[in-house]
């Protein structure tokens, strides 16, 4: 006898390894973000694509952090962040990011503004979004920080920076005709 798909016992559902989740998330294009705080714990910053809109009432964004980052304890501490998303020009500065380059040298290469959260806001990010932390869930490896968004700054003559098959592709704006 076949049982129906809801009746299968979770153990015989949890079917997909790890390797084969990550070869199928590589075919997702996703924007790439570098997730900035500072306050008590100090300055930190990591490159993150698993970033998303939630709701625009209030204005929320997620972004998903692995627990073992060296970051890790500073976001949890600070509690406010600044989502900056990357355009076409910052594809050094996002594997600066990516991991294992101390603090000081990830954020000298690059010119920052301070939000009123404190955050640093990369001048010349397409967008960063100023947040503070309203919510925490933690799912398997990651914390799903929800985050309130308080303040905006846009650049709207900046291309985009895609991440999609491990690799950088830059998005390009198209013109708008007169
Ligand atoms: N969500 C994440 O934590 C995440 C996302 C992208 C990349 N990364 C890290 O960046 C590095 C390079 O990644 P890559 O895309 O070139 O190759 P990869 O094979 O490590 O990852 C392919 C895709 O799988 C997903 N993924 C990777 N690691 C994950 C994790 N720990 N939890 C949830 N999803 C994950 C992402 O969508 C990623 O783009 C790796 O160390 C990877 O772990 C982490
Ligand atoms: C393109 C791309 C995208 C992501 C990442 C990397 C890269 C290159 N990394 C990994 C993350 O940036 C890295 O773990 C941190 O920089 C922390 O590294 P250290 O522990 O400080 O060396 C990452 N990590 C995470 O927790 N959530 C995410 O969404 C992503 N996304």
């Amino acid at each position: 006898m076949t049982l129906p798909l809801k009746d299968l016992p979770l153990a015989e559902l949890a079917g997909v390894e790890k390797q084969a989740f990550r070869d199928a998330m590589a075919h997702l294009g996703s924007a790439v973000n570098i997730i900035t705080t500072d306050g008590p714990a100090g300055r930190a910053g990591f490159t993150a694509s698993a970033v998303c809109s939630v709701t625009d009432t209030p204005p929320t964004l997620l972004v998903c952090l692995n627990r073992s980052a060296s970051v890790y304890p500073i976001f949890e501490q600070n509690q406010v962040l600044c989502v900056n998303t990357l355009s076409d020009l910052h594809e050094s500065l996002s594997n600066l990011f990516g991991g294992k380059t101390p603090m000081e040298a990830r954020f000298s290469a690059a010119q920052w503004l301070t939000m009123a959260t404190g955050s640093p806001a990369l001048q010349g990010a397409l967008t960063s979004f100023d947040c503070r932390v309203s919510q925490v869930t933690q799912v398997g490896t990651h914390d799903v920080l929800f985050c309130e968004v308080i303040d905006i700054l846009r650049s709207d003559d900046s291309h985009g920076l895609v991440y999609f098959d491990r690799r950088y592709h830059p998005l390009m704006r198209q013109k708008t005709s007169a």
